[in-house]
């Protein structure tokens, strides 16, 4: 389908423009200008025909494969998608539609879609078969125009060589010793909410504020060595840029519709330098010089240090360590670091917020475990003392599990097949697009028991690993196999030490219960509004 389209448009383009020049400079050759265009027309609607009843009919190798009813020609299953989110929709139809593991459903136009069910299905294509199933167009598209380069990442050979050579920055022996770095910025985010709360005791506090600042804060920190100091204003650079940037990354809803149908980025490469010139482009522009002085600081620190051991702790000094990187790639992984990390982090600690407000019981035991363990005197107790407690509390590292399987900022993720393979004994021609229910197995009461679609945190006492699912890859928030997020554990104690200066210091409830939990239409699974709260101090 989508060759079909990349040659037609292209040739249709000429005979208009053809047709137009024509028209405003001599007349000649316009019937066979006209004939030629009636022939591209007609060869549309026998295409059209074809893809649209013929192909799912007929020919298509997944015409076997369970399908819901109700197909249209033109918007497929789309019906049973909305209005509500895609993942609920999905859900019925998972519950409906008799399967072995493979479900077929159409998007607008007859895109074909495969929708994985079993996580079977699952171990194969993320841990059996990696990199036979990769990231479709339109986020390699997403990540390219972060980083605005050939993202060497994106390649089955630059994606080992970055897993292999950034694995000890990630480990969570390393994270532990950045973990004091963030516990001293959320600290300082709550004695910032301490001075609203003492101008107005009343005040309606909008958490998703502070998060958002706070995290530019420690994520700059923690992965390129660089304090943004969003928290207190004082800088309108770096993290005003980053925002921007990661407000507008994914591009134009429509670009990324169109890329369903036809692969435009040649076209976009083309239009890069106009796009450099956008205010986007000038954002990006700015974030790479800054990115590209803060490296080169890096490294010639380390070359002088004469040392193979990373300088700073952070995770761009570990990357220059690695002596792996060129200077262009590093800024690339500090752009993707930065990317993947404040807000899917900060987007589980607001998710957090919302579920510990509506459930007291769990907040006042969060707290008891905190200060028993912190001796009530947190903020003077040595930095790595009290971070070494932190990792060992069993109810708060429950309640981080528990936020995040309950609330996965991808909850449906995305494959495409990056060349003909097989899974659960099916051919799959190259290109063939996946859909992983990521949010709907993270609840599925077949893995997790009866409450498995209940905020429960005490599953994971039992056993912290698994939480008690049946299957290693009942949660996939961070995605499975040697793919899955390589900042897990960055963000496991990110989260694990907002909870506690949060929750330690404030007793919480919703200002906004009702609006809270309604998404924002996207591809992530975020609230609309955030979570404004009403907070009290908790004098210890
Ligand atoms: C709660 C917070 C987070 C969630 C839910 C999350 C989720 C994910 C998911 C679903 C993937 C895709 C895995 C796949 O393709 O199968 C991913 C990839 C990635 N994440 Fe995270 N992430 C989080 C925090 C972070 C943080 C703090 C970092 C810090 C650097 C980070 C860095 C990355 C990177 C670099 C990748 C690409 C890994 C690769 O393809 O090798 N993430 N993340």
């Amino acid at each position: 389908m989508v060759l079909f389209l990349e040659i037609w448009l292209p040739l249709s383009a000429c005979t208009l423009g053809t047709l137009l020049y024509k028209s405003l400079t001599d007349v000649s050759h316009t019937g066979l200008i006209l004939a030629v265009l009636g022939v591209e027309l007609g060869s549309l609607l026998l295409w059209a025909f074809y893809w649209m009843i013929l192909y799912p009919n007929f020919f298509s190798p997944f015409r076997h494969l369970p399908t819901p009813p109700g197909r249209r020609w033109l918007y497929g299953n789309r019906k049973e998608f909305s209005p509500n989110y895609a993942w609920q929709g999905i859900d019925a139809v998972m519950k409906t539609v008799p399967n072995n593991g493979l479900i077929r459903f159409y998007e607008a136009l007859s895109r074909e879609v495969l929708l994985v069910t079993s996580v079977d299905a699952i171990k194969e294509m993320t841990s059996g078969k990696p990199y036979d199933f990769g990231h479709p167009k339109q986020v390699k598209y997403m990540m390219s125009r972060i980083t605005s380069s050939n993202f060497n990442f994106l390649s089955e050979h630059g994606h080992k060589l970055f897993r292999k050579h950034l694995r000890p920055a990630f480990t969570a022996t390393h994270t532990r010793k950045l973990m004091p770095a963030m516990w001293s910025k959320f600290e300082e985010m709550v004695k910032l909410i301490e001075v609203e709360l003492r101008d107005n005791s009343d005040a309606v506090i909008d958490t998703r504020e502070y998060i958002r600042r706070v995290m530019w804060d420690i994520s700059g920190v923690v992965m390129i060595g660089y304090d943004f100091q969003t928290l207190d204003r004082r800088d309108g650079g770096m993290g005003d840029q980053f925002a921007k940037v990661l407000s507008e990354f994914s591009g134009p809803a429509w670009v990324r519709m169109i890329m369903h149908y036809v692969d435009v980025r040649p076209l976009l490469s083309l239009l890069n330098p106009l796009f450099m010139r956008s205010s986007l482009g000038k954002s990006l522009n700015y974030i790479r010089f800054t990115l590209r002085q803060i490296i080169t600081e890096k490294e010639v620190k380390f070359q002088k240090a004469g040392s193979k051991e990373a300088q700073d702790l952070d995770i761009t000094s570990a990357s220059v360590a690695s002596g792996i990187f060129p200077t262009s790639e590093l800024i690339d992984n500090g752009m993707l670091f930065m990317t993947a990390g404040p807000n899917s982090s900060g987007t589980a600690m607001e998710w957090a917020i919302y579920e510990l407000s509506r459930k007291s019981e769990i907040q006042k035991r969060l707290r008891q475990e905190i200060n028993e363990c912190l001796k009530s005197a947190p903020f003077s107790l040595e930095p790595d003392a009290l971070i070494g407690q932190l990792q060992n509390l069993p109810y708060l590292s429950a309640v981080v599990n528990e936020t995040i399987r309950c609330y996965p900022f991808i909850p449906l993720s995305a494959r495409a097949a990056e060349k003909d393979t097989t899974l659960l004994g099916e051919r799959i021609p190259k290109g063939t697009i996946f859909l992983l229910p990521v949010d709907i197995l993270n609840h599925d009461k077949k893995l997790w028991g009866p409450d498995g679609d209940e905020f429960n945190p005490d599953r994971w006492l039992g056993d912290p690993l698994t939480g008690g699912a049946t299957s290693n890859y009942a949660m996939l928030s961070f995605g499975a196999g040697p793919n899955t997020c390589i900042g897990q554990n960055t963000a496991r104690a990110m989260l694990a030490c907002f909870l506690a200066a949060f929750f330690q210091r404030f007793d919480i409830q919703l200002a906004n219960p009702d609006k809270a939990a309604l998404l924002r239409p996207a591809l992530f699974k975020r609230s609309e509004e955030g979570m404004m709260a009403k907070l009290s101090i908790v004098e210890v």
